[in-house]
């Protein structure tokens, strides 16, 4: 493929675009061609060093319809000529967790949709190369391992969920897979999470429970500490920390934030004051984390932070176990400097049912339970099944994790374009 900025007579077809008013509702993969750059670009494509003999993809066709729809050419030709609508397969979606019926509904009306929810890790590597779109939540990894064994055909990841710490963005990206989320709905959920184990965590509420159904009556032990006028630290102030937020204020917390992109003023609209990071861990009373998992925030709290913190800090987790060194936490722990902890999330999942964390006294956990409400669970797989079918569609992805697309999309369309016109293509636009 050979790609030039100036057009040549010898090439055909000449794809121009219509104004961007003409169809502003139709988003496509190849929106690119809406340039209102006066100054003419054209990509030329020759056939020589093409290794795409095969017809393209349906997320190609589609872009391809859409981008005749959108353009000036008499799309009938075009549409004959390449026969789009007719060629185009059902598309495979691979669901490899539990997924809310109304997006499988959604999916199911679009493609032909396999819940596997048990798969190993080979096994999701066998399967994956029959696969147009995966949908996955926190509890499968999709390594470079499933998108080399994909062989290119894997055109969408979906996560029903927020956190992508479980998907290789980079190996994602390098073969061509545009990676969707669903972030919206399960914000209120993982909020209100939070604050059940920050109010169950301060009352003792779990450790009372198993008392008492080992036929114990302890009153004293199980004495608490309360809510109200204490300082909470919350760090990562998105969308759930500052849900978090407005929930303990009307619990009658002082809120402060640490997060370092977060705007000042989302932060004074809720009542809360933004801090740095060592400020917010030398005031608090409790801290609760919001912040994602990425290589800056991996073992963020380890024992230099941990240090840091008010001795007797109590901490809330259901943002991601890696967050925190859980061998740091359990030594704080022990040492008192922590009073008690409250986690959702663990760096490896399940956690060993020997964890020394887990088996703690001080420590209440739930099983990645965050999202886990009825009408999250809804939300996100409407919210999931409807950025993916877009995505396969060829839209423009909302909520898009990475962009591979583009170039991938244009470089399969040229090599499909090359097999039946051998003596080059030029895309003008
Ligand atoms: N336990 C569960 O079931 C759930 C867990 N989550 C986790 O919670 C995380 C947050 O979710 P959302 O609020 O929806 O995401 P979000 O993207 O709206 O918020 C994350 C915030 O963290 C901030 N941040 C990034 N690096 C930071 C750092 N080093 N220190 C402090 N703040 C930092 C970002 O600026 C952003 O404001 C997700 O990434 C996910 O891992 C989300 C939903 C459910
Ligand atoms: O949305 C997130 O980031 C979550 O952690 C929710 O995880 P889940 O989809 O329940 O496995």
């Amino acid at each position: 493929m050979a790609a030039s900025s100036s057009s040549s007579s010898s090439i055909k077809p000449i794809f121009t675009t219509r104004s961007k008013s003409s169809n502003s509702s139709k988003s496509s993969l190849l929106s690119f061609l809406h340039n209102t750059n006066p100054k003419p670009i054209s990509l030329k494509f020759s056939s020589h060093n093409s290794n795409y003999t095969t017809p393209p993809s349906f997320t190609i066709r589609n872009s391809l319809q859409t981008a005749l729809e959108t353009s000036e050419l008499p799309v009938s030709k075009f549409q004959d000529d390449l026969n789009l609508q007719a060629v185009t397969p059902k598309p495979t979606i691979l669901v490899s967790e539990k997924l809310g019926e109304a997006g499988l509904a959604i999916l199911r009306s679009f493609g032909n949709v396999e819940c596997l929810y048990d798969l190993s890790p080979e096994a999701l590597c066998e399967k994956i190369s029959q696969c147009d779109a995966l949908i996955v939540r926190s509890g499968t990894k999709v390594t470079r391992s499933v998108f080399e064994a994909a062989n290119g055909k894997l055109k969408v990841v979906g996560r029903a969920g927020v956190g992508i710490d479980n998907v290789d963005l980079q190996a994602a990206t390098e073969f061509g897979c545009l990676v969707v989320n669903a972030p919206i709905a399960n914000t209120v959920a993982a909020a209100e999470h939070g604050i059940a184990l920050l109010a169950s965590m301060a009352r003792n509420v779990s450790q009372a429970d198993a008392s008492i159904k080992a036929g114990k009556w302890l009153r004293s032990k199980y004495v608490g500490v309360s809510l109200v006028g204490k300082t909470l630290a919350v760090m990562g102030f998105g969308k759930v920390g500052s849900e978090v937020a407005r929930r303990a204020k009307g619990l009658g917390m002082n809120v402060i934030a640490h997060d370092p992109y977060a705007p000042a003023d989302k932060a004074r609209a809720v009542g809360v004051e933004l801090v740095s990071f060592d400020q917010a861990l030398a005031t608090a009373d409790f801290i609760s984390l919001h912040m994602p998992l990425n290589p800056t925030t991996s073992k963020i709290f380890n024992d230099e932070t941990f240090a840091k913190m008010k001795k007797g800090v109590r901490i809330v987790n259901v943002a991601r176990g890696g967050v925190i060194d859980e061998e740091a936490l359990v030594r704080a722990l022990d040492s008192g400097v922590v009073a008690q902890a409250a986690l959702d999330v663990f760096t490896e999942e399940p956690p060993a049912k020997d964890s020394k964390l887990v088996q703690h006294e001080n420590v209440t956990v739930t099983p990645h339970l965050g999202a886990s409400t009825k009408e999250a669970q809804e939300g996100v797989a409407i919210e999931i099944a409807e950025a993916v079918v877009g995505a396969l569609r060829g839209e423009l992805s909302a909520t898009a994790i990475n962009a591979p697309m583009v170039p991938s999309e244009l470089r399969s369309l040229a090599g499909w374009l090359c097999s039946w016109y051998p003596e080059g293509v030029a895309l003008s636009l």
